[in-house]
């Protein structure tokens, strides 16, 4: 701030400052957190793909130390199993309000530029031609033949192009983190007495 505050019109001024923070709380926290709350359950509901995970988060770790974002690549079940749970949950359904920079024609229909779209991610998530089971968590569908993890060009929890979550790459660390390290000291259960839930808003706990 206070190497711009000489310039006429600087980009960077309290205003911009707040919207910066205003962004970060909103966009960036609640959707973290929804995520890791949503992870979570599905672990307890899923207690062997818990178990698989674990076992991993050993094996890299000879439990004596925390899992590292560098340990990502040694492991692909994890990796995984966090994809699939985000494409599930499918947090935000649509994305933010866009609008074409030019007229475009797209399946047929004339679109003029200036016209507002909201691209609907839970179609590309759940879209019977991507991927195998759409209605159902299952982690095989980020895992090739060998067990290594492989991205899918359908999975677009963050959205895509241009105006693609800014932030996807520290969203990922903090899921990675936060999942890694609680499940290497802890085993998620449902509370005694508590009923397993088998669907939820997607119908996807199958
Ligand atoms: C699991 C976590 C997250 C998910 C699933 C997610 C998903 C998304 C999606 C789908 C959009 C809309 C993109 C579009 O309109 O095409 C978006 C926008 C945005 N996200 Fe995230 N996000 C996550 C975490 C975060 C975090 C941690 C931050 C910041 C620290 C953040 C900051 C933003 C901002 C500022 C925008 C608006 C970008 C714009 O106006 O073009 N997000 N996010």
């Amino acid at each position: 701030m206070k190497e711009v505050e000489h310039e006429k019109d600087p980009d960077f001024c309290d205003e911009s400052l707040q919207a910066i923070l205003v962004s970060l709380i909103s966009a960036g926290s609640e959707t973290t957190v929804s995520t890791l709350k949503f992870c979570l359950v599905l672990f307890a509901h899923y207690p062997d793909v818990q178990a698989k995970v674990q076992q991993e988060i050993d094996e890299v770790t000879q439990s004596l130390r925390l899992p590292r974002f560098e340990d990502r690549p040694q492991m692909p079940y994890t990796n995984a199993v966090i994809h699939e749970m985000q494409r599930v949950l499918d947090l935000t359904s649509t994305t933010l309000l866009h609008a074409v920079t030019k007229d475009i024609e797209f399946h047929g229909y004339a679109i003029p530029k200036g016209t507002i779209i909201i691209p609907f991610l839970s179609s590309v998530l759940y879209d019977p031609s991507q991927w195998e089971t759409p209605e159902r968590f299952n982690p095989g569908h980020f895992l090739d033949e060998e067990g290594q993890f492989r991205n899918r060009v359908a999975f677009m929890a963050f959205s895509a192009g241009k105006r693609v979550c800014p932030r996807e790459s520290l969203a990922r660390m903090e899921l990675f983190f936060l999942l890694s390290a609680l499940l290497q000291k802890f085993t998620i259960k449902l509370p005694p007495g508590a009923e397993r839930r088998d669907s939820t808003p997607n119908g996807c706990m199958c």
